[in-house]
């Protein structure tokens, strides 16, 4: 109801700007035409002044053309310019025109900006009918009085001061607003540059890690956009941030804020870190401008919800928000391990012109049905145009099979699937640094696209990969692309772990190498983890804290778990 309501609103003072200033338009051009009419004919030597905006309306106008004296007759009033009065006109009138073209141009760049469009439009609208009319005319029939002219361009430069000065009661050196992401797998980064593109100019879009508390004060708002990691954690990229702001202590803050809190509601700790930004810029000073909205696994109505609030605040109209995906091509597919019972993983390999990313980026891929979230993919490719994925045919307990994984494992060459990528900054390689990649099951997808970058870097430093999975004979995922991958020197170490029957896990591996772990970790390495976190995710990370020293573990370690 409330949603209907204020769209219903917006639109209404939309029409009713447009509405006006076309009658405003009519009024004074049938005004001009009938004032024009009145206007009785002189016989006349010469007239002036050519073009003043001071016009001599509703007066005749002489000019002994050898002396240069002109002379006024209204009625019975009769006046007489000195040559330099003349002048004056003149040049009045020359100013006059230029401060019109001048209001047209701010006019016509006031279009550009939301909040002010509609002034834009009636000034340029005032200053082409004041143009128009023959106030300026070589014959001199005035239509409009010159005063009345001036308050048809003064009046809507007031009204943009009055309204900027309104909504945007701004210090000096203050800008107005910034959206501000803090995203682990690119959703939130995705989603606050569309919003940023729906908003045009008027806001700043930028990624809380490029953000200081002395450049958050500089803005009058900030909405912020920020997803939960791990168990209820803040994103990576949020991290200096926090510290940061935690060391704020300024007292008198004008900054207003309000944080969209990404999230999923299967998770005990949902939203957790937006809720936690929320207190954390309240006892900072910083002024809650609407409540923390919530939104799970990517709900874009609550998305929605919000951002429409935000646009009724900024005085913009924004369409309905919804999340935008580009079109895929499946070229081929293919089950790499047949010979499973069950957990059936196929390598998806998708077209799609000017698809770009980074190894370690995730590709979402939107599930057909409404209310369903998109699901994320880590892309096993490096290559432009076209996308890798490994996907598992997801067996549910109830025996159903996974709604996007089952229709992607069943996709054939030529359909079409709707997915966009999402940048995963936490988890792209640190420049040319010897790589430890610990993977198990679809987790080795990343450090495939890794490998094929390192190839494409022509890196000289090393590449451990340590992988686990149930059966060395059918679930030796990629076997011809990693044998390349060493043949060529890239890939310098691999280490697999077959749980059946051999009872080998990862990290019973990891626990067996762990000084060469570590030696690795001397030599600058940076250890990537993936897969699964149940089980397998937490006991990796649990192994590695009891290897690795702390600062490692913080440093040197980067997870993409699911
Ligand atoms: C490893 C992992 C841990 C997560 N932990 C939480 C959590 O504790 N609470 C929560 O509400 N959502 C959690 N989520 C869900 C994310 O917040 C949600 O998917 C969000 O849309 C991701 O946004 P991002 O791509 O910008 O990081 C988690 C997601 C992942 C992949």
């Amino acid at each position: 109801m409330s949603w209907w309501f204020t769209k219903l609103i917006q639109q209404l003072n939309r029409m009713m700007y447009m509405a006006g200033g076309v009658a405003l338009f009519i009024l004074l051009y049938v005004w001009s035409v009938l004032s024009a009419s009145k206007t009785v004919e002189v016989p006349l030597e010469a007239r002036i002044p050519e073009h003043p905006l001071f016009s001599l309306a509703e007066h005749s106008v002489y000019r002994f053309s050898h002396d240069l004296v002109a002379q006024v007759d209204h009625d019975v009033l009769g006046y007489v310019f000195s040559t330099q009065e003349w002048y004056w006109l003149k040049g009045l009138s020359l100013i006059s025109q230029c401060l019109l073209w001048g209001v047209v141009v701010i006019g016509l760049l006031a279009l550009t900006s939301a909040p002010i469009r509609r002034y834009g439009f009636s000034m340029v609208l005032m200053a082409a009918v004041v143009l128009n009319s023959r106030v300026f005319d070589l014959d001199n029939q005035a239509s409009i009085h010159p005063w009345w002219a001036l308050f048809l361009i003064i009046m809507p430069m007031l009204a943009v001061y009055v309204d900027i000065k309104k909504q945007l009661p701004m210090r000096p050196g203050q800008r107005l607003a910034l959206i501000a992401y803090a995203s682990q797998t690119g959703s939130a980064k995705r989603l606050a540059e569309q919003l940023h593109e729906t908003a045009q100019s008027l806001l700043d879009v930028r990624c809380v890690s490029q953000l200081t508390t002395q450049q958050l004060l500089s803005y009058q708002k900030v909405f912020f956009v920020v997803s939960t990691q791990g168990n209820g954690d803040a994103p990576d990229t949020a991290h200096s941030f926090l510290r940061d702001i935690k060391k704020q202590t300024k007292s008198n803050v004008d900054t207003e804020f309000s944080v969209l809190a990404l999230g999923d509601r299967t998770y005990n700790t949902f939203c957790a870190f937006g809720h936690q930004l929320t207190d954390l810029l309240r006892q900072k000073g910083f002024k809650l401008a609407l409540p923390t909205q919530e939104v799970d696994r990517m709900d874009v109505s609550a998305v929605d919800h919000w951002w429409q609030q935000i646009c009724g605040r900024l005085g913009i109209v924004s369409d309905t928000v919804s999340m935008q995906y580009d079109t895929f091509t499946v070229v081929s597919n293919e089950c790499l391990n047949p010979m499973q019972t069950h957990r059936h993983v196929h390598r998806i390999r998708l077209y799609c012109s000017g698809a770009r990313y980074r190894a370690g980026d995730l590709l979402a891929v939107q599930a057909d049905e409404t209310n369903e979230p998109e699901r994320l993919y880590s892309i096993a490719s490096y290559e432009k145009d076209y996308v890798e994925l490994l996907v598992r045919r997801h067996l549910r307990s109830d025996g159903h099979v996974g709604l996007v994984s089952g229709r992607l494992s069943a996709m054939e060459s030529g359909d079409l699937v709707k997915a966009s990528i999402r940048e995963h900054e936490a988890f792209h390689l640190v420049d040319d640094v010897p790589l430890i990649m610990i993977g198990a099951g679809t987790g080795l997808a990343p450090f495939v696209g890794f490998l094929k970058q390192k190839q494409a870097w022509q890196s000289q430093t090393p590449s451990w990969l340590i992988f686990g999975e149930q059966y060395a004979q059918y679930d030796d995922y990629f076997s011809h692309d990693l044998k390349a991958l060493k043949h060529s020197g890239v890939l310098t170490r691999m280490d697999s772990a077959w749980s059946r029957p051999d009872g080998d896990y990862v990290q019973t591996l990891l626990k067996r190498h762990q000084a060469e772990v570590r030696q690795w970790l001397a030599q600058g390495a940076h250890i990537y983890l993936c897969g699964s976190r149940e089980g397998f995710g937490n006991e990796v990370c649990h192994t590695l804290q009891q290897i690795l020293s702390d600062t490692y573990f913080e440093t040197r370690l980067h997870t993409d778990l699911y």
